[in-house]
């Protein structure tokens, strides 16, 4: 493969591929259709419900992601036997994968020095991308900084930039002066000693080794004191750039003020000639190691705001003069002359870094250079496909431990950056996630003594590295089941299986109690929201109450509802909750039982429409590993459903428009269910006769109710 023109698998395989793509996609229109030929021969009962469910939902598509949960290979691989067969690029900006604006951006930046502001979610690339920019710099402008004692005022050093490599031969010549002259005077030091000792030993019975002694002692210290002139003159090397072939990256996150400004070091014996000289103790900061290279400072908005601006005022002056950070010590007294820092600054961070950021930093990051918002995520293409095989072989060569990967265990990395995207026709850029999940399987096959990684141990890995977050949710599911908090049978007033996010993708069923008693006050009654998430259960109440009155006639205002997160962890998001508070409200007024195989979840609007939310993939999952039997979802999710092949029989996956819709599906047939539906249907609102079909599977499933 070629590592020039970027392009792992060359041309002919791409068309090869094309084509054998079109030729599978072909069979799977050719196995959809006949799987929904025979479909409508078993279901010829529930054609009629469909129908209605068809023209009651509009465009109800049947979403099958073959490429997720079918073992056709992602790409042609031709005759590639691993990636031990990729050549990875040499620069590493040709190593960033799917940011090729960003880059462009970058590249751009580098030409013309300008700093840059990358935002995005962790993992992406960021500081892969500040590095790539010091690749870009040019590294033949780049200088050593030599400090010198100032005869005039020794708290004053002198700085000197030289072209680098000089700094360490001018240090060199002085040195080897120095230590001509070190030799001398230990021989002639020796030497002296040697003669007061023998003198001592001569006039021995008259005490001669005693004085002896104390000669000895004396021509040491005398000797440590004598100091060549040019000892006292040399200067110390600062900043070595000697032999770099490529412009500083400094990482300067998290570094406190002495670290990224410079320091000057405490001395003890500063008076009487016994310390150490001042510009001896100068030592540089990470602005000035950066000097013409990059400065990388990640979370920017977390450095104080007192640092912010001495970085700025480094910036504006491109100098920065070093002295002591500390005010009680020596070090303090001594300031160098201003010291070159004429550095690129990329900052990084997430949005919300921008509330901590100094607003004078922002504006001159604004004016002088580029702000980028970065992509978590890729288009689904063969060509961006490529490109993760292209991450695997270098993630496998960085790492150094691991066996190259095999073409099916691509696949099997492939369809997971599919999945970790969170959207259909999408392969996630949160790379540093998916290293993880390479290295895994790396280290699985090389405990095995495997030579190649293949799918077998990808999908091993997959379950040894499982998130914080997904191991916190499975216990919380055994815990909730074992204290029965959930059962997954059954119908219960009041109660509804609610799904939420913890972390970045990992579901959790959270169940949703409420209770309604006949309002205390003859005003108005009240909502009692308990737990964490109370305000947002308030809120969610008061959004529909006016649905439910809309709804299913009931004057909400005539009860006091009391509703409750069960036994809530602390991390859940709880945005996606406000259908599960509403189902579980209405059932607890109307006295209907709730299905509790159902789980559901959805954003209700105050129209009664339900909105998209996050993480529909991670909550059907979860609710498939709680024993729920059928997930209510909002619609405009179907598209973002990506669920592994395992949990595709367990579940049924229900999407639904409206509170209609959510009512139907959650509430437990009997004479009260379909008296509601009457209210409803007389109030004029939309009510779905069936269950729409199973989105994720190929045979249309039975209503069940
Ligand atoms: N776009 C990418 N292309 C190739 N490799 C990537 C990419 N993004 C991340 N990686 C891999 O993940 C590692 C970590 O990425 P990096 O540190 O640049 O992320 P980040 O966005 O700076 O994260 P954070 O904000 O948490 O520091 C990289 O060293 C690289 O191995």
């Amino acid at each position: 493969m070629d590592s020039n023109n970027n392009q792992p698998i060359n041309e002919n395989q791409n068309i090869e591929n094309k084509e054998e793509n079109d030729l599978n996609q072909n069979n799977n229109i050719n196995n959809s259709n006949n799987q929904n030929s025979n479909n409508n021969n078993n279901q010829n009962s529930n054609n009629n419900n469909n129908q209605n469910s068809d023209n009651n939902n509009g465009n109800n598509e049947i979403i099958v992601d073959s490429d997720l949960n079918d073992n056709q290979p992602m790409l042609n691989y031709g005759n590639l036997k691993g990636t031990q067969e990729i050549e990875v690029p040499n620069l590493l900006i040709d190593q960033v994968i799917g940011h090729e604006e960003s880059i462009e951006t970058i590249k751009k930046a580098a030409k013309q020095r300008r700093n840059v502001l990358l935002i995005g979610e962790p993992g992406v690339g960021k500081s892969m991308l500040a590095k790539a920019m010091a690749e870009l710099l040019p590294p033949e402008i780049l200088q050593d900084i030599l400090v010198y004692p100032n005869p005039d005022d020794s708290n004053n050093p002198l700085i000197r930039p030289v072209p680098a490599g000089e700094g360490k031969k001018v240090v060199m010549l002085n040195k080897s002066s120095e230590r001509g002259y070190d030799e001398k005077k230990t021989l002639i030091t020796l030497l002296a000693m040697v003669g007061v000792l023998g003198l001592g030993f001569y006039y021995q019975s008259q005490g001669g080794i005693m004085w002896a002694i104390i000669g000895c002692i004396f021509i040491f210290f005398i000797s440590m004191q004598i100091k060549h002139k040019n000892v006292s003159n040399a200067p110390k090397l600062l900043v070595n750039n000697h032999d770099k072939r490529f412009a500083p990256f400094i990482n300067a996150t998290g570094a406190h003020a002495g670290a990224l400004l410079g320091d000057v070091r405490h001395d003890p014996y500063q008076s009487g000639g016994l310390g150490t000289p001042a510009h001896e103790r100068v030592e540089p900061g990470m602005i000035h190691k950066a000097n013409k290279g990059v400065l990388y400072i990640d979370e920017i908005g977390t450095m104080s705001m007192k640092t912010q601006q001495e970085l700025l005022s480094a910036m504006q002056d491109k100098k920065y003069s070093i002295t002591g950070q500390s005010e009680t010590s020596s070090g303090a007294m001594v300031a160098s002359q201003p010291v070159p820092c004429d550095f690129v600054l990329v900052a990084s961070g997430n949005i919300q870094i921008l509330e901590g950021m100094h607003i004078a930093m922002r504006s001159r990051i604004r004016g002088y250079g580029y702000e980028v918002f970065m992509k978590d995520s890729m288009k689904d293409t063969d060509e961006n496909r490529e490109k993760i095989i292209q991450f695997v072989a270098q993630e496998v060569k960085n790492d150094g431990r691991i066996p190259h990967f095999a073409p099916d265990a691509l696949d099997e990395i492939i369809r997971e950056a599919k999945r970790r995207s969170g959207q259909k026709e999408s392969l996630t850029l949160k790379l540093r996630d998916l290293g993880g999940l390479v290295r895994a399987a790396g280290d699985v096959a090389t405990e095995e003594g495997a030579k190649i990684v293949t799918s077998k141990h990808v999908t091993e890995a997959k379950r040894y590295s499982r998130t914080l977050e997904q191991q916190i949710s499975d216990r919380y599911i055994i815990q909730r089941k074992e204290y029965s908090v959930f059962n997954p049978e059954g119908g219960k007033i009041g109660i509804v299986n609610g799904l939420a996010v913890i972390g970045d993708r990992s579901g959790l069923v959270s169940p949703i109690a409420a209770e309604a008693a006949p309002a205390q006050s003859k005003r108005e009654g009240k909502i009692i929201a308990t737990g964490k998430l109370g305000e947002i259960a308030r809120e969610s109440v008061q959004n529909v109450s006016a649905l439910i009155k809309k709804h299913t006639g009931t004057d909400i205002s005539q009860y006091d509802i009391h509703v409750q997160f069960l036994q809530t962890y602390d991390g859940v998001e709880g945005d996606s909750a406000s259908v599960s508070i509403a189902a579980a409200v209405i059932s607890a007024i109307e006295e209907i039982p709730a299905d509790q195989s159902v789980a559901l979840t959805g954003s209700l609007s105050v129209r009664g429409d339900v909105l998209p939310i996050g993480g529909a993939t991670a909550k059907i999952e979860a609710a498939a590993d709680a024993g729920m039997k059928r997930v209510i979802i909002p619609r405009s999710n179907l598209k973002d459903v990506m669920i592994e092949k395992r949990y595709e029989d367990l579940v049924e996956i229900i999407p639904v428009d409206t509170l209609s819709d959510v009512l139907e599906n959650i509430l437990i047939e009997g004479s009260k269910k379909n008296n509601l539906i009457e209210k409803m249907k007389k109030i004029g609102t939309k009510v779905v006769q069936s269950v729409p079909k199973n989105p994720l599977s190929t045979t249309n499933h039975p209503n069940s109710h």
